[in-house]
């Protein structure tokens, strides 16, 4: 293994204020890394004091071998981060942008080959605010990615976009991947954690409160597997007896019966012995949702209030 990033005990406060109480995790080469958790949970201070951009109050943070406090511009060339949507000229041209940027490389970027890389020669001349939220987030990637750093630091890459733009976001993050850099990935789309992150930690008011791969995770919730379809409850109430199930419950003339990982295999299995196939028979297995909920007692979306 080898370890690029170590964060230990990290602390930081905004005045009194504790944005970050307790932040410890590793990050490997070549991992998606995702610190998933609600808005104001600490995910992007800690990401700012590992890129150098913030101080810390307290613990050590080591990336590529440099302490980010001490050495901010050494890190500097060997880290990409996603601008900010604010931080572009609305009048600046899609080829200026990957102009400008190319030309604070340390080593020489074929321009015209990162534009035809990520689809934006056609979009060259295109002043950035008449861009979509979608075509945005292929700039910023390119613009991280140009001096093709070693590792990439993407927060909220996608909270703007609509579900189809982001599914095709998520394929220029597999590709960055795939290219070699390590990411770390901050998000509170767990949909996103899952699709994307080898490992997650999940972050809630300042502390890692979990950090595992997302099946680990999810498999480790304790939270049952929970199957639905539409059948008359008196036919089908043998289900009830099947092993591993915990519970059955039938509301306008649908089942619902929750059990442990072999429960939906089970009960395709006990229906169609008896000649019943329904045909929407669908089955919910716990998501990092219920990983989040179950540590803390609060859903992903609700707002940590300091
Ligand atoms: N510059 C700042 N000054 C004062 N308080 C801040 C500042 N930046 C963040 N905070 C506070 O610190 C806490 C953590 O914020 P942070 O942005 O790190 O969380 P986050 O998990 O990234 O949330 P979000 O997704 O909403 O950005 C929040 O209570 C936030 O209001």
């Amino acid at each position: 293994m080898d370890t690029i990033i170590r964060s230990d005990g990290l602390r930081r406060a905004y005045g009194d204020v504790p944005a970050v109480r307790d932040v410890s995790f590793t990050v490997e080469r070549g991992e998606v890394f995702g610190l998933l958790g609600p808005n104001g949970a600490g995910k992007t201070t800690t990401v700012e004091c590992l890129q150098g951009l913030r101080s810390r109050d307290g613990g050590s943070v080591e990336v590529l071998g440099l302490d980010p406090a001490r050495h901010p511009d050494r890190l500097r060339r060997h880290i990409g981060a996603q601008l900010q949507s604010a931080a572009l000229p609305d009048r600046l041209r899609v080829g200026e942008a990957v102009r400008f940027f190319a030309r604070l490389q340390d080593r020489p970027v074929d321009v015209d080959r990162t534009l035809e890389e990520w689809d934006l020669t056609r979009l060259r001349r295109r002043p950035y605010a008449v861009l979509s939220g979608g075509q945005r987030q292929r700039l910023f990637l390119a613009l991280a990615l140009l001096g093709s750093p070693e590792v990439v630091f993407l927060d909220e890459l996608t909270a703007a976009l609509d579900p189809a733009a982001r599914r095709a976001t998520w394929e220029l993050v597999r590709g960055v991947r795939d290219r070699g850099a390590t990411i770390v990935l901050v998000t509170h789309f767990m949909e996103e954690a899952e699709a994307l992150c080898d490992r997650v930690a999940i972050v809630d008011d300042g502390r890692v409160v979990a950090l595992d791969t997302p099946a680990a995770l999810t498999a480790g919730s304790g939270g049952d597997v929970h199957v639905t379809f539409s059948a008359d409850g008196r036919e089908v109430a043998f289900l009830r007896a099947l092993p591993g199930v915990t519970s059955f419950a039938v509301a306008d003339g649908e089942i619902t019966v929750a059990g442990d990982p072999a429960t939906p295999v089970r009960l395709a299995a006990a229906l169609a012995e008896h000649g019943i196939f329904p045909p929407d028979f669908r089955t919910h297995h716990p998501s990092l949702e219920d990983v989040f909920l179950a540590r803390t007692g609060r859903s992903l979306t609700t707002e940590v209030t300091a």
